[in-house]
């Protein structure tokens, strides 16, 4: 399996006009380029392109004789440039829309010679990206899996990445306790209260549920820089593909969501399968059932690749 970070030059121009030297970064799995079908995988806020093998973050999807078989596929994944996986980061992060990073993945397929691929997947912000992809380009893939997303962000999730952007500009462990108010986001009361039940940790004096939230906290904190953060956070605040084109796509289309997801509500997911179902025949609207909320996509494998394991 190849591992190794590859790079992909070239100017992009921003939506703002910011003219940039772009070093898109990215790896692939599985067989060879042009060898076999390909599957594009976009990652989640704080994932990046090493989608498979040890360290992988969907190693439970992706891999040799996983659903995302990496003996049949070749799978590509690009870094979100300044995510801090290649070392590259952004301060000036408002310069850039998540319609930027969908024109600079493009771009980056169309160096490599790819004009189509066999599926393009995404979960979260991954998904977000992939959508506006897609409006771009109708004819990009075969099938069109975007998991935990909707095409936009919604007021809901908008405002929670507000609070993430006033945590994230202060200066007392700005990513830290951004990250300890996403979780409550990716998360559900049922998902803690089941979960902790009010465990006190005597060594600690202080909940369990506390400990593992400043946990996660500082886990962030050690693996992830805090311009990459605001980053990720600007552009989940601003998905915003165009509604008129995403009734262009030519790819079947099957739409994951999870019941107890605060961030991409199902009931929206749902929303979106009824408006694309009233033009076409192959959309599909499939549900993980979870208390854990978003994250589900990282945690409900058994059901996750039950699902893509039909789809492909
Ligand atoms: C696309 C991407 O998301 S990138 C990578 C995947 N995502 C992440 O890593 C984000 C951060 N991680 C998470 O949110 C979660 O770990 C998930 C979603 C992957 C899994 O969630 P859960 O099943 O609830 O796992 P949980 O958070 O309890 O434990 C994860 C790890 O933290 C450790 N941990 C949790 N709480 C504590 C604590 N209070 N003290 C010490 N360690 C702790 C666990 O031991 C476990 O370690 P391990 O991975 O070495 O086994
Ligand atoms: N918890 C995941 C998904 C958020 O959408 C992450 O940190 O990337």
């Amino acid at each position: 399996m190849k591992t190794e970070l590859n790079y992909i030059n070239f100017l992009y121009q921003t939506h703002s006009k910011k003219e940039v030297t772009i070093s898109l970064s990215y790896q692939l799995f599985g067989q060879d380029l042009f060898s076999a079908p390909i599957i594009l995988i976009n990652h989640a806020l704080t994932g990046n392109s090493n989608v498979a093998g040890e360290k992988g973050w969907w190693k439970q999807l992706v891999g040799e004789n996983q659903i995302i078989d990496t003996n049949t596929y070749t799978v590509l994944c690009f870094n979100i440039i300044g995510n801090g996986y290649d070392d590259f980061l952004i301060d000036e992060y408002e310069d850039f829309t998540c319609e930027d990073i969908a024109n600079i993945f493009l771009k980056g397929l169309t160096i490599l010679n790819i004009k189509s691929l066999y599926a393009l997947i995404g979960g979260s912000l991954g998904g977000g990206i992939a959508w506006e992809m897609i409006a771009k380009n109708p004819t990009l893939t075969k099938v069109f899996i975007p998991i935990a997303c909707d095409f936009k962000t919604h007021d809901w999730l908008h405002a929670q990445c507000l609070v993430q952007k006033f945590l994230l500009n202060q200066n007392d462990e700005p990513l830290q306790k951004a990250r300890i108010h996403a979780m409550l986001c990716y998360r559900t009361p049922d998902s803690l209260n089941v979960r902790f039940q009010n465990r006190y940790n005597e060594e600690k004096q202080c909940l369990e549920s506390e400990d593992w939230l400043v946990y996660h906290g500082n886990a962030l904190h050690q693996r992830y820089h805090l311009e990459a953060y605001k980053l990720m956070n600007h552009l989940l605040m601003n998905i915003n593909t165009d509604e008129k084109m995403i009734k262009k796509i030519e790819a079947q289309i099957h739409l994951i969501s999870v019941d107890s997801d605060l961030f991409f509500p199902a009931y929206e997911i749902r929303m979106c399968y009824e408006m694309l179902k009233r033009e076409r025949r192959d959309v599909f609207y499939h549900e993980i059932k979870s208390i854990h909320g978003h994250d589900a996509f990282l945690m409900e494998y058994k059901q996750l690749n039950t699902i893509i394991k039909n789809i492909l």
